[in-house]
């Protein structure tokens, strides 16, 4: 079964209702908090280099603001659908919450391939996507970020649309901005740093020393790219990294038994994210199918590529060394497959803490704007560690306590924070 086969907003509300049962929630507050309060659908007309005018569908899904205006990235995919930009904005409002930072949870797309489209009709989606709903997001409702397919480029043409409309200044609209133009020192790095400054507590309290460990990837964007970076740097060795290849339509594993240069391998790797084949051969990596990643006999598994990646077709393939799967993706394991890890008493570390270091650093990119005084990096990636290792702190301490899973404890957190906010304001 592929990963399509899955819906993800159907896999958010049980992993929702499955913690609100736990905690007995009030009927209203988890009527309100299962699905998004606002979901905006558009079109985007696109005159195209060719001349003629293609038209693109867009989303803007707010889950939950309760805490602070939403938060979440723009995702361009050809695959996008609705239901699936609804779970991602659900998980960003429990993402918010389990780090703290004052934030709720949204999350946008559109449907299209960047690999087909020239940077100029990119552009232009861009702009015409902040056209549509520039009345129903800002600094003060709904902040957007990079998410799949999208970068810092992407994110100064929406600002720049933005301001044009609404006649201003208004850097705290949009994160993921490059340097110079509003961005963090450190935002790039943030998530695949977040991921392994999670996963370096993690092996701490199991005893285990991470420079004596193997992991193998899945993705080599911009979340596989920085964790894989920060891993090796300390000493881990990774085996094998997957990646999807647009010229064969079908993902690919690249394994070096003696350890992965994962430098070298962002030379021969295009913008997103795929590596080039025959230069691989070239360097001495073994070509292998796209699931092989899931199979190697490694310590850590590290998906950071899309949803549902780990399902119960292939989750019995996983090695029996492996001890944790560290989630830099969203939604990468299907709740079936949850369960066999949790009986396999293999540590998941779940998506919505394990990756939150994006938009931690996005929130210190909104303070940094609105104060206008810029942090050097070290600053940011000390601010970063220790929201997340306090974040993992806390949801460990509630899975021991209450002898539930790492998944669980997170979802009891930040429910419970949400649900507070609901309640203090009055809405349930
Ligand atoms: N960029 C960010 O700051 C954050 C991203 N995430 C999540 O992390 C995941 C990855 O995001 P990015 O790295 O930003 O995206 P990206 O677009 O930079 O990279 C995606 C990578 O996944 C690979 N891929 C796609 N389909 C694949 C498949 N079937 N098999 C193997 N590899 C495949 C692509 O080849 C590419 O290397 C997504 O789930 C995203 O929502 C989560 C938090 C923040
Ligand atoms: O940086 C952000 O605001 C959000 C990043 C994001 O989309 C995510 O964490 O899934």
């Amino acid at each position: 079964m592929t990963h399509s086969s899955y819906n993800p907003y159907k896999i958010a509300q049980y992993q929702f209702d499955k913690v609100a049962d736990l905690l007995e929630l009030d009927d209203g507050v988890r009527q309100l908090l299962r699905q998004p309060m606002r979901e905006y659908h558009f079109s985007i007309p696109v005159r195209m280099d060719d001349g003629t005018v293609r038209v693109f569908n867009g989303f803007r899904v707010q889950h939950n603001d309760a805490r602070g205006p939403a938060k979440g990235g723009i995702r361009f995919h050809p695959m996008e659908t609705v239901d699936t930009v609804r779970a991602l904005s659900m998980w960003m409002t429990w993402k918010c919450a389990v780090v703290d930072i004052p934030l709720g949870g949204g999350k946008g797309g559109v449907i299209c391939d960047p690999h087909q489209l020239s940077m100029r009709e990119q552009e232009q989606i861009c702009r015409g996507w902040v056209r549509q709903i520039a009345k129903n997001i800002g600094p003060w409702s709904d902040v957007p970020a990079p998410d799949v397919m999208t970068d810092g480029q992407h994110m100064l043409w929406m600002l720049d649309e933005f301001e044009t409309i609404h006649g201003g200044r208004f850097p705290g609209f949009i994160t993921g901005k490059p340097l110079g133009n509003g961005g963090s020192q450190g935002r790039t790095e943030a998530t695949g740093y977040g991921v392994v400054y999670v996963l370096v507590t993690a092996l701490d309290e199991m005893g285990i020393a991470l420079d004596k460990t193997t992991a193998s990837i899945q993705g080599f964007g911009n979340v596989a790219q920085h964790a894989a970076r920060l891993y090796t740097q300390l000493g881990g060795k990774v085996l094998a990294i997957s990646c999807w290849d647009q010229n064969d339509m079908t993902s690919y594993t690249y394994r070096k038994k003696s350890g992965v240069n994962v430098i070298e391998l962002q030379d021969i790797a295009d913008k997103f994210g795929t590596i080039d084949k025959k230069r691989a051969a070239d360097l001495g990596y073994e070509l292998l199918p796209g699931d092989a990643w899931l199979e190697q006999d490694v310590d850590i598994l590290i998906p950071a590529a899309l949803e549902s990646q780990i399902h119960r077709d292939n989750v019995e393939n996983i090695a029996p060394g492996v001890k944790v799967v560290a989630e830099g993706a969203n939604g990468p394991t299907t709740p079936e497959a949850d369960e066999v890890l949790h009986q396999r008493n293999i540590l998941t570390l779940p998506d919505f803490l394990t990756n939150a270091g994006g938009v931690t650093c996005s929130y210190f990119e909104q303070v940094q704007c609105n104060t206008n005084y810029f942090w050097d990096k070290n600053e940011v990636l000390q601010k970063l560690e220790k929201y997340m290792t306090s974040a993992y702190i806390a949801v460990g301490d509630v899975a021991r306590r209450q002898k539930i899973s790492m998944r669980d404890a997170a979802y009891v957190i930040a429910i419970n924070r949400v649900a507070k906010a609901v309640q203090a304001r009055g809405w349930a």
